[in-house]
């Protein structure tokens, strides 16, 4: 025997003492000159199996003296990476002697995602090999890289088109007899940087600014300093150690259930028995796009991104050119991040991108997503439309932040194809797509939107007919608590603050003024909320009994509709401007307006704004649940982690639900209701309730504590 060969698909305790036997005995073995390491099935590794972290049987620093043993055998170790080699997976290869990748293999240490850092000697290891500055950017950002960057890097030795194995058996057999030191990593003295402390000490302000508050990107680069300050066998110590802090921080388990949360989605249901196990796609190989305003655009941007042929309508040249030019500058933008440049999108042929105002263009496509904007009567003249023009079979999508999907439908003779596509701004970016089904929409129409959110590079997550859906919906109450701060003595950078702090990326009036304090103000003149509609001698600080602020509806008023105006619950530099200034204007506007209304403005302190913030968010979203709007928890997380900003590093606000404890989100809920009775927003749902007299159960098992009848669908 010339050469033994060892498969290591993923890190289970059972495959890693394999890995350790087959070292051993190869070792041992005289006839063995030399050993290859791959995987199984054209995949190399995932790396440690992520359940392990939180199993109580995990075995803690298992794999690192593997990898040492791998390195420091006697006899050339080449590892043969197909598919994908990461985390821990990539650390066996980074103990290998020589490593050759397939072209289109992956590789990256996105420990950092799960809330943790490469813990068996890839902090180490990886820096001696490719240099401080690119290792600390895969490791703090966990970002996967091809092979043909790999190769760029030095991280792999070789790249073959054909045979992986066949490739590193005929390698291992060519450097049998060579020398081993030099290709022994942790030998290797780290690549000096100029000025190393300075470089250091800027990287660890760059990541701690990009991590808000998520603790594992610092960790990690504490870990390569480390690398960079001592010799290996005390970085290891250090590693380690930044390891199981890390691993005992609720960051990591938070990170880690959205990991599965995001998976979790996949699996979809609706209460009536409709399944991603059962419904098949249909093939979407022509898109069209109704509306090139800011979402069409950036609709349009994303089926180009995925190879959809699509046509782009408006309703009239002038539009249509407007609406091209702005498309053709996103689409450029987008090129010149890619590779291949323009030619790789191809849009400008029009077999790719078609514009047209012409709407029997749409005759032979798969799939239509309308995107005007917010209108009821025009939404359903234009699904009229449709349902005329478009062959049997096509699936009408309707880009709608609230509006009822049902009532859409009834346009159409199609109810069963018409689907609710709720992109998020700008929607080429975003990763969230909210599917919203209507009464009559059948399981192949939400499995083909399901598809196309994957085909897009979105998560998908298919969700319930109710005002707001599920995200919006959640915001509502949010948006109102924090407005309800300013009357009673508040003001927005306070409130910002708090919630930026607690890690959004942006917090609710900052987010107001970004978007337009007018797309809300429309939407309440046309509920009869406020405006002309408004029966004469309505209460200003009240609407059917429940208290309402009027305070955005006077700014908009003002002509303050937000950054587009230059002014609105801050004040920028100019029209479209971007920085947001504390405005002595709106200060003295909120004290008039407190003076008018006999509100005593009081001083309200960061736990109160957290707290009627969060928890009526949280609130909502146990309503939803109870309505059967969503299918669990995971979905609301992972609604709000992808399309709201809402720190992931906190799992989503159910998953925080769960870490503060139900019975604290009751009691304190309850604190509030009282203080304020005609607040419905904070007023314990009934499922929350249930849950904590049922003694605050895990969150997986939530959803057993609904009985079917309690699904209003
Ligand atoms: C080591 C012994 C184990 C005991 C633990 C004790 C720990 C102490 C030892 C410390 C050593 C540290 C070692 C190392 O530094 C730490 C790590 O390696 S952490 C893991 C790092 N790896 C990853 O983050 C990869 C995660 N996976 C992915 O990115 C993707 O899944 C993929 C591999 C790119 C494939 O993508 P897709 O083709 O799109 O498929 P899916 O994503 O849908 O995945 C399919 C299916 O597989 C499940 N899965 C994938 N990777 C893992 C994994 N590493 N562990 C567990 N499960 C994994 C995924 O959840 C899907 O299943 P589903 O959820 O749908 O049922």
């Amino acid at each position: 025997m010339e050469l033994l060969s060892l498969t290591v698909n993923s890190n289970s305790l059972a495959v890693l003492q394999a890995l350790e036997d087959g070292l051993k005995k190869a070792d041992a073995d005289p006839s063995v000159k030399a050993v290859m390491i791959c995987g199984e099935n054209g995949k190399f590794s995932a790396g440690a199996d992520i359940r392990g972290f939180s199993s109580p049987k995990r075995h803690g620093g298992a794999l690192g003296p593997i990898v040492s043993l791998i390195e420091s055998s006697e006899k050339p170790v080449v590892a043969a990476i197909e598919g994908v080699a990461l985390g821990g997976g990539l650390e066996v290869a980074l103990g290998c002697h020589y490593r050759i990748a397939h072209v289109k293999a992956w590789m990256g240490l996105p420990e950092v995602t799960l809330g943790l850092l490469p813990g068996a000697e890839g902090t180490q290891r990886l820096p001696r090999l490719i240099g401080v500055p690119t290792a600390l950017d895969m490791i703090t950002t966990g970002k996967h890289i091809p092979a043909t960057e790999a190769l760029k890097l030095g991280l792999v030795d070789e790249i073959v088109e054909e045979n992986t194995i066949e490739a590193a058996i005929r390698l291992a057999n060519k450097v049998i007899g060579q020398p081993l030191g030099p290709r022994r990593l942790s030998l290797k003295p780290v690549p000096k940087v100029p000025n190393m402390e300075a470089f250091l000490r800027e990287a660890a302000v760059k990541v701690k600014q990009q991590a808000r508050g998520c603790l594992a990107p610092e960790l990690c680069l504490q870990a390569v300093r480390a690398a960079t300050e001592t010799p290996f066998a005390e970085g290891v110590r250090r590693e380690r150690e930044l390891f199981r802090v890390l691993l005992s921080s609720g960051q990591a388990q938070a990170l880690q259930y959205a990991f599965f949360a995001e998976r979790a989605v996949h699996r979809w249901a609706t209460p009536a028995g409709a399944s991603w196990s059962s419904a098949a796609p249909q093939p979407v190989c022509k898109a069209a796009v109704i509306g090139l305003g800011t979402m069409g655009r950036g609709i349009v941007t994303s089926l180009v991104k995925a190879s959809i042929p699509v046509v782009a309508l408006e309703q009239d040249l002038e539009y249509l050119n407007k609406g091209r030019k702005a498309v053709m500058l996103l689409l450029e933008r987008e090129a010149m991040k890619m590779e291949g440049g323009a030619q790789s999108l191809d849009f400008h042929n029009p077999a790719r991108l078609q514009f047209t105002v012409d709407f029997d263009l749409l005759h032979d496509v798969d799939l239509v997503i309308e995107a005007v904007f917010e209108n009821m009567a025009l939404k359903k003249e234009i699904f009229h439309k449709l349902s005329k023009i478009c062959k049997p079979g096509a699936l009408l999508c309707t880009n709608t932040s609230a509006l009822n999907i049902d009532e859409i439908a009834s346009a159409t003779s199609r109810p069963q194809q018409v689907i609710g596509t709720h992109f998020f701004s700008p929607a080429h970016v975003m990763r969230l797509l909210e599917i919203i089904y209507g009464r009559h929409t059948s399981p192949t129409a939400i499995a083909t939107a399901m598809q196309l959110a994957k085909t897009l590079k979105k998560v998908g997550v298919v969700v319930g007919n109710c005002f707001g859906f599920v995200g919006n919906r959640m915001m509502f109450p949010y948006v109102q608590q924090a407005v309800f701060l300013l009357e009673e003595g508040s003001r927005p950078e306070a409130v910002d603050q708090v919630l930026e702090d607690f890690g959004f990326k942006i917090g609710p009036f900052r987010m107001s003024d970004l978007a337009g304090l007018d797309v809300g103000w429309r939407s309440r003149q046309g509920q009869g909320l406020t405006g002309p509609s408004l029966p004469a001698g309505t209460p200003a600080r009240q609407r059917q009994g429940q208290r309402y602020s009027p305070l955005p509806d006077l700014l908009c008023e003002h002509g303050r509709f937000g950054q587009k105006t230059a002014k609105g619950w801050y004040q920028y530099e100019k029209a479209g401007g971007r920085t947001a200034t504390p405005d002595p204007w709106l200060h003295s506007f909120l004290s008039r307006y407190r003076d008018t209304h006999g509100i005593k403005a009081r001083f309200i302190d960061q736990e109160e704004i957290l707290e009627r913030c969060l928890f009526s968010l949280i609130n909502e979203g146990f309503a939803i649940l109870a309505e059967g709007i969503a299918s669990g928890p995971e979905h609301l997380d992972v609604i709000y982690i992808n399309g709201y900003g809402w720190p992931r590093h906190r799992g989503g606000p159910m998953f925080y639900a769960s870490t503060v404890g139900l019975p604290r989100v009751l009691d304190k809920l309850q604190k509030y209701s009282e203080a304020h009775p005609d607040v419905p927003g904070l007023r314990p749902s009934a499922f929350l309730k249930k849950l904590v007299a049922v003694g605050n159960p895990p969150i997986k098992e939530w959803m057993s504590y609904l009985s079917q009848q309690s699904s209003k669908l």
